[in-house]
């Protein structure tokens, strides 16, 4: 590892040399919480987001993680997804099934995908139902602060503009606190529509990681993490901000080129 450690409130930051230490990282960081989640509860609430994070944790397909995860305790969900027919080329759930889902033994009864037959506002709100079920049975566990569903992982992307899961800057969908999962019709990143977790169901998650590569990224990961003036408050990523959980971000040395006072080993 290039470089690691905890930088301001922002969470724990690991700086990777490259895209493949970046790969194993993600997947031993995952499996460790899947340990400790099925130890303490018996089973493992992870949420995925779409874009490149899906190819980044494909080394959980890979020996040894593929034979030595407890897959059968994991229940899968989507921090958030595109509203699109389960096999069209933009949805979250088909890259995630491509990917990973179709080559592990994970039960197809604990994938919680979208209806992709309703509209975006009946598809999150059906969404919130499936998982308000789920916290009464403690299949995801709940939050002690609030009603909030306390996921054990959520695992986000971050675009170059900031956004996490489908929430998006300067868009009102950052001041929803009442729903857990909340819709959008005007995505500025295609397709328009889209279910989203809220915040406050990303800030009560037990551990949240942002995962970004790239040298796009680097002035929204500096806007992100470090002590900017002025302060970009209504910067997604930055609101990422985890009440009791813990946030690591995994980054790759281009991702990681213009935040302040770091200084690479070679
Ligand atoms: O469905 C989506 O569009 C995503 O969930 C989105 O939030 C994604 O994670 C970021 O846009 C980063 O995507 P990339 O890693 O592909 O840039």
């Amino acid at each position: 590892m290039a470089l690691s450690g905890v930088k301001n409130d922002r969470g724990e930051l690991r700086i990777l040399e490259n895209l493949d230490e970046l790969r194993t990282d993600l997947a031993d960081y995952i499996v460790e919480l899947s340990e400790a989640a099925v130890k303490e509860r018996g089973v493992f609430a992870i949420a995925l987001s779409g874009g490149s994070l899906i190819g980044l944790m494909g080394k959980l397909c890979e020996a040894p993680y593929n034979k030595t995860v407890d897959w059968a305790k994991w229940y899968i969900f989507w921090a958030d997804e595109r509203v699109v027919a389960k096999n069209h080329s933009d949805s979250n759930y088909k890259l995630a099934k491509d990917g990973i889902l179709s080559k592990v033994p994970i039960v197809p009864s604990h994938v919680h995908s979208i209806n992709d037959s309703v509209s975006a506002e009946e598809a999150a709100d059906e969404y919130m139902f499936v998982i308000r079920q789920l916290v009464k049975t403690r299949m995801v566990s709940v939050s002690d602060i609030s009603d909030c569903p306390k996921f054990d992982l959520i695992l986000l992307g971050m675009g170059p503009d900031g956004h996490i899961a489908s929430l998006f800057p300067n868009h009102a969908v950052l001041d929803e606190t009442e729903e857990w999962v909340t819709f959008i019709t005007d995505s500025p990143k295609p397709p328009p529509e889209r279910i989203t977790f809220t915040l406050p169901v990303i800030n009560s998650a037990s551990n949240v990681a942002i995962v970004v590569t790239g040298e796009s990224k680097a002035e929204a990961v500096h806007l992100a993490i470090d002590n900017v003036e002025p302060n970009c408050p209504s910067l997604p990523a930055r609101l990422v901000q985890p009440t009791k959980g813990k946030l690591v971000w995994f980054l790759d040395k281009p991702a990681a080129s213009k935040l302040d006072d770091l200084q690479f080993s070679e």
